[in-house]
Formats: structure tokens, C-alpha cells, sequence
């Protein structure tokens, strides 16, 4: 008797066995359908076995067969199971959450191809048209030859004006995979010379055979992307395929253009969160059959099937949308670091600002430090300067001297960008009289107020509602926005330099479709003088006039409960600041804070992060905080607060296990979301072999517990924040 091991997309931290009628057959890596507590269901082949322990009687046959061949090779099943492991997360939801929606659900893996678009000869002689986008499209096509449809997506083309193209017979789609890029070498269009530290790097780089972690650690400016460009060009020229992995915020049209014009007959997909099922299936099928070179991707990327994997590049290593904050918990950089050691290929974690894991493994030699300390085209460093708050009469949260500042860039026809983390008018409203905050009533948190939309919004819930013209409390008419959002900043500029045309770039002013697009293509056309905006603004976008950054409150991060929080501020500050001055002169960054004499700070200023994260590291160690010991978080949250802290409680064993520190229940620094009370418990060991041995016999305990059940609860291995 034959009998397969399936995973099932189930909570269940463990494999099923199925029966295997004769006549059938099925390798490793195919999907099959069974039928499970009276469903059927799509489930993966992870083993074939003659032995099975369910008793004959119970075990079932597979219901149906769904692949001839494997979805998933033997290879990228072994690099899931470490996923699975490594965050203690159930093998199946694991599996199936790597893979492409439209195969979870046991559709064909060619079920659908979407097209590849080229010029035709008609199209080529670039004919005038009416539509400017048109013709945009098809001037871009004539630079880029056959292209993705989701990398012309990106650049902020549409389907509709594809298909419009095609119609007038100018453009042309196939749907065929084809490896034709693998033989032809590539075309590489001209490309800088490497300055002396760009060149060392990439010869490093370059002269690598098989596995190793570079951390390129270069100043903002230094030309990082330049180095992974270089690199990259022997990969796709040896017919290799290679995985760029960008933050969230990170694919630009810029930096899809970028590669583009490097490599303009190379093809490249993009992967991100906005793409349709169908768009996904069909990059996995291509990474899958190498009919495309490179991928610019972001965090789930690291799961694309590539054929042929040559090298991998983490752009902006630090960057936290990295970490997978719910489902399963992964780390992307952290599974690139594995997948490429398995591949035997080489990684680069490129960054301005290395995690203080990071940097911590290139001290110790595990990865090997390349920097880049002087910027490609300045050759000045930044002028930084802390601007004292203590007694200021503020202006629409400027101080003067600010404001004189920005007056004065202004004059010489360079652009200001002004940063605040934080969109809407105002974090809440208060009532003058009887010191009411506007609240959600389903969070620990208070609503923002949005003026232009006339409503209050938690940004955690999402929840809106209308704003009171009355006090709810005490029925007073003297209400009032505290604090200072992005919204707020717009309008208070506008009021002030009303001649200057302002461009506000956060998450409320870029909802619509291609709105982000046009923002930067306006900015970068110079239309508008000042910038302002979020963290949205804030990384990898190469603004070249920009020459004054102001920052305001950037307090926030010295006094926090969370660990990494001056980390995080570090990085955030030095990325801001790296918008600053990059052509030519160099750029002036104001931080406005009531603390300028903080050590911290003033470090960071005077010493820039490289210092200030040695110095960052040298305190972690003397308080046993990673990267110098390891952490996981329980996370449980239940609408029910005492069931939610029973159940941690029980989780803490009366007699302490060797080589672990508990800390907890205790509750989350945000008490309640969306109506659900969140504790947690903290779990700190100084080896990981010990944290995940203990890890193991705790996941067991809880898999038996009666609560289990009746909370949310999840484990979070290398937590980047405890929210
Ligand atoms: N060797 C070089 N010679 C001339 N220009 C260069 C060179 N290397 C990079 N540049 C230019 O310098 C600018 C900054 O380079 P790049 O974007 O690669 O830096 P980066 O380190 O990736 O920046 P950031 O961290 O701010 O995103 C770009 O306009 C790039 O074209
Ligand atoms: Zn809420």
C-alpha cells in the first residue's frame, strides 16, 4: 500500500496522511484534493510513504489528483519547512501562504498567462497621437523593447491604455514563456564609472563564487543601486536570474526605471501587493520557468520559485516592512540570508542605516562589511542643525528660524521638503472647556482628524465618524485640533507662502490611482517648490533640487517603551536627511526637538549613524537586548480581557526553564484594537537553539490548552516592534 503526507491550509501544526489507490500517481510537491472534517479540500504533497500510523480503517483515499507534475520543487518545499519552523507557524498555512492565490484554490498553474507587450512595426515608427499617456506608453515601449504588464503597471500605465495601443494595431501582446534572454547576451546601456569605494565593493561582489552576505553599508547618495546595477549585469548576462527585494514603499517608478534603462531587453517583473491573482500566477510561472531575468519584489517575493536563482539584493536591509506583522510572522531579509546560503549564491543587504542585527553580523565576520562613506555627486556631507523648541512661539508648528530657512531656499530656487510621520490635520480634537479627546471607542487610541474629508478616522481601526460641532461631554462649542499632521502643514504653508505651489504626498493625498505618479513626476519636473509628507517621501526617491529637509518632531523617538525605538528614529532621521542636497551643493537638514542636548541626538548629528549605531549596539549588549540575546513575543488578544490574561498566565511555568527569561503577561503598548484586549509575554534567550527548544515544548502545551481556542493567539520569533 502506498500513502502520501499531505499539508493542509488548517491551523494545525501537523501534517495528515491520505491513501493511495492503485493506478495512481503522484510525486512530491503536486496538489491532490481530500476530503477533510467533511470538506474537500486542496492539499500539497510533502512525502510519499508505504507506512502509515492512522489505523486502516480510518485513513481515506485521496479524493482527485490535481498536478501532473510538482507545483513546488523539492528544493523550495525544504526552504518553506525552515520557514515554518524557524516561526513556529503551522507547515501548511505556511505553504499555502507562499503560493500564489489562484493555485491555493487548485486552479492550473497556466490557467492564465498575461501578456508580454511589444511594438509592433506600425507602433514603431512612433506615430503622433491624440492620447499624451498613449504616446507615453509608447515612447516607453520603443526604449524598453517587449515589457511586463507589471512593469509597465508600476511606471503607471493602465490596461486600458494597452489595450487601446493594440487596437490601433501599435503594440502587441504574446503570452509565451520563452528563455530566449538566457542565451543572447543582454544589452547593457552606458553606465558610470565606479568612483575608488564603488569599485572595491563591486570587485568583492563580483569575484564571489557561491554564498555570501555582503553588507554594503553606504551613506545615502553614496551609489549603492549603482553597485547592485553592476553586480547584477554579469548575473543576467551568464543567463542567471536575480531577486532585487524593495520596501513597500521602495518600487518607484524611478527605481523601475532605473533598472529599465540599464537593462532595456532584459525582462523584469515586478511583484507587490497591488498586483491581480492572474498577474501573480503569472510572474511565479515565469520565475518558475526562467522566462524572466529579474525581479524587483517586495517581501513575499522571497518566495518566487526561481529556476535559476544567481543572486539576491535587499535594498534598504533595515527597513521594517520587511517583517510580515501578522499570519506568518516571516523576516524577508532574514529568509534571504538562508535561501541564498542553500542556493549557494550571493546577497547583498545594501543600506544607509544597518539594522543593528545586521551590523552586529558584520562585526562579527559572519557577513562581510563593504562601505561606501563619500556620496557619488556631492561632495559635501549634509550641514545638520537642531533647532531648540523650548520657548518658541511656534507657526503652524515652525519655529522661526525654520521658517526663515525655508524662505530663503526658496529664493534660490531650490526645493524644501518638510517631514512629519504622522498624516491628517491633527491627531485629535479637544475640548477647550472640559478637556474631552476625541477617542476611538473600539481602541486604546484617539481619532485623527481629517479636515478636508470632515471626519475623524483611527488609524488603527480604521473607524470614522463625523466631527461633533458640540462637545459630546459637556455640549461646549470650543473644540479644537491638538497636535500636527501633514494635512495641517499644507495648509498652514499654503496660507504662508501663497505663491509657492506645495505637493503633500502621504497615504490620503496618493489614494487615487496614479496620483503618486504624477506628485513625483511634478516634483521632479520641478513644478512644485515644497514637499510634504510622510515617510512616504522619506526613502530612495532621488529628488535632485531638493536642498533643504526640515523634520518636525522628532521627539518622539528618544522616550519610548520600545526598545528599537531611537534605532528606528536613527535611521528614519538619516534617511530624511539623505533627501537633502544630491546634486551638486550640499543640502541643510533642520530637526526641530525640545531635547538638542540629548546624547543620542547630538551623536547622530555630530558623528552620523555609522557612530551612532556602534555606540546604539555597545547598549544593547549591556542591557542583554538582541541582537546580543533572542526574542519572541505570545501575542494573544480576545474581546474577553480575562480569558485573554488566564490564558498567558498559564503559559508561564511554575519553575523557571534553564536559560530562559519571562516577561509578562503584560499588556501590549496598545491595550485594545478594534474592540480586542492585546497582552503578551516576552520570552528572551541568550541562544536561539535554546529559544526554539523551549518554543517547541510551549507550542505544545498551547496546541492541548482548553483556552486555546477561545483567544487569538500567535507567536512572533524576532519581533520588530510589540505593538
Ligand atoms: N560612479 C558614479 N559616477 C557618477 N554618478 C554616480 C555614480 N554612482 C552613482 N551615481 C549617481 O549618484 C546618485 C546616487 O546614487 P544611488 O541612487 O545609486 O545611491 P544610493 O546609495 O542607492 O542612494 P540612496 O541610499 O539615497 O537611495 C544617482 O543619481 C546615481 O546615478
Ligand atoms: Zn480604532
Amino acid at each position: 500500500m502506498s500513502f502520501v503526507e499531505v499539508v493542509i491550509k488548517v491551523p494545525l501544526p501537523r501534517t495528515f496522511d491520505y491513501l493511495l489507490i492503485e493506478a495512481q500517481t503522484v510525486t512530491v510537491g503536486c496538489r491532490v484534493e481530500v476530503s477533510f472534517a467533511n470538506r474537500t479540500l486542496v492539499a500539497l504533497v510533502v512525502a510519499l510513504k508505504n507506512h502509515s500510523n492512522v489505523p486502516a480503517n480510518k485513513i481515506k483515499p485521496i479524493a482527485r489528483i490535481i498536478d501532473c507534475y510538482p507545483i513546488l520543487s523539492a528544493q523550495h518545499i525544504e526552504l518553506l519547512r525552515f520557514t515554518a519552523q524557524y516561526y513556529c507557524h503551522p507547515l501548511g498555512e505556511t505553504l499555502f501562504t507562499a503560493l500564489p492565490a489562484s493555485l491555493r484554490s487548485g486552479e492550473h498553474p497556466d490557467k492564465t498567462t498575461v501578456a508580454t507587450v511589444t511594438l509592433t512595426a506600425k507602433g514603431a515608427e512612433l506615430p503622433k497621437l491624440r492620447s499624451k499617456k498613449q504616446q507615453a506608453l509608447l515612447s516607453q515601449l520603443a526604449g524598453s523593447g517587449a515589457s511586463s504588464v507589471t512593469e509597465l503597471k508600476a511606471l503607471g500605465f493602465t490596461k486600458q491604455q494597452i489595450d487601446a495601443l493594440q487596437e490601433k494595431a501599435l503594440v502587441e501582446k504574446s503570452l509565451e514563456h520563452d528563455t530566449k534572454w538566457t542565451q543572447a547576451p543582454r544589452t547593457i546601456n552606458s553606465k558610470p564609472r565606479l568612483n575608488e569605494e564603488q569599485a572595491a565593493a563591486f570587485s568583492v561582489i563580483n569575484q564571489q563564487q557561491g554564498y555570501r552576505t555582503f553588507l554594503l553599508e553606504g551613506i545615502t547618495g553614496s551609489g549603492k543601486t549603482e553597485v547592485y546595477l553592476q553586480c547584477l549585469e554579469k548575473i543576467v548576462n551568464s543567463g542567471r536570474q536575480a531577486l532585487v527585494l524593495v520596501p513597500e514603499i521602495g518600487l518607484t517608478p524611478q527605481t523601475v526605471n532605473r533598472f529599465r534603462r540599464r537593462f532595456p531587453d532584459t525582462p523584469i517583473d515586478l511583484w507587490h501587493s497591488n498586483l491581480t491573482d492572474n498577474e501573480r500566477l503569472h510572474v511565479w510561472r515565469r520565475t518558475e520557468q526562467g522566462s524572466c531575468a529579474l525581479v524587483i519584489g517586495t517581501r513575499s517575493s522571497i518566495f518566487l520559485p526561481f529556476k535559476n536563482l544567481g543572486m539576491m539584493v535587499v535594498d534598504e536591509e533595515h527597513d521594517s516592512s520587511f517583517k510580515q506583522q501578522d499570519g506568518l510572522r516571516y523576516h524577508a531579509r532574514d529568509l534571504a540570508v538562508y535561501r541564498s546560503a542553500h542556493a549557494n549564491i550571493p546577497l547583498i543587504l545594501g543600506t544607509a542605516t544597518p539594522a543593528l542585527e545586521t551590523l552586529h553580523k558584520a562585526i562579527n565576520n559572519k557577513f562581510q562589511l563593504l562601505t561606501l562613506s563619500k556620496r557619488a555627486e556631492t561632495k559635501v556631507a549634509n550641514q545638520f542643525l537642531l533647532i531648540d523648541m523650548k520657548g518658541q512661539i511656534e507657526q503652524g508648528g515652525f519655529a522661526p528660524s525654520t521658517l526663515q530657512h525655508i524662505e530663503r531656499t526658496l529664493a534660490c530656487a531650490k526645493q524644501v521638503m518638510v517631514f512629519l510621520n504622522r498624516r491628517g490635520y491633527a491627531p485629535t480634537l479637544l475640548c477647550h472647556e472640559c478637556g474631552w479627546l476625541s477617542q476611538c471607542t473600539h481602541c486604546s487610541a484617539s481619532t485623527t482628524f481629517h479636515k478636508a474629508m470632515a471626519r475623524l478616522v483611527c488609524h488603527h481601526c480604521s473607524q470614522q465618524s463625523y466631527v461633533p460641532a458640540q462637545c459630546p461631554d459637556c455640549g461646549s462649542t470650543q473644540i479644537m485640533p491638538v497636535g500636527l499632521g501633514t494635512e495641517q502643514l499644507e495648509d498652514f504653508l499654503k496660507g504662508h507662502f501663497p505663491d509657492t505651489p506645495i505637493s503633500r504626498i502621504d497615504r490620503d493625498s496618493t489614494r487615487r490611482k496614479g496620483a503618486l505618479e504624477t506628485a513625483l513626476a511634478d516634483i521632479n519636473a520641478g513644478g512644485s517648490r515644497i514637499l510634504v509628507g510622510t515617510q512616504m517621501l522619506a526613502k530612495g526617491h532621488h529628488f535632485a533640487d531638493v536642498n533643504l529637509v526640515v523634520m518636525l518632531d522628532v521627539d518622539g523617538g528618544l522616550y519610548s517603551s520600545d526598545f528599537r525605538a531611537t534605532e528606528h528614529m536613527a535611521q528614519l532621521i538619516t534617511q530624511v536627511a539623505g533627501r537633502a542636497g544630491r546634486s551638486g551643493e550640499p543640502g541643510t537638514v533642520l530637526l526641530q526637538t525640545h531635547f538638542p542636548d540629548h546624547p543620542l541626538l547630538q551623536d547622530l548629528v555630530n558623528n552620523g549613524y555609522q557612530d551612532f549605531a556602534r555606540y546604539a549596539l555597545k547598549e544593547r549588549q549591556e542591557v542583554e537586548l538582541p541582537p546580543y540575546t533572542h526574542l519572541a513575543l505570545v501575542r494573544v488578544e480576545g474581546t474577553n480581557a480575562k480569558l485573554v490574561i488566564d490564558f498567558l498566565t498559564d503559559l508561564v511555568p511554575a519553575t523557571p526553564y534553564s536559560g530562559i527569561q519571562l516577561l509578562g503577561p503584560i499588556p501590549a503598548p496598545m491595550e485594545r484594537v478594534a474592540g480586542k484586549y492585546r497582552y503578551q509575554l516576552h520570552i528572551q534567550a541568550p541562544e536561539r537553539p535554546v529559544l526554539h527548544r523551549y518554543l517547541a515544548q510551549l507550542l505544545s502545551y498551547i496546541s492541548e490548552h482548553k483556552l486555546a481556542n477561545r483567544v487569538r493567539w500567535s507567536i512572533d520569533i524576532d519581533p520588530m516592534d510589540t505593538y
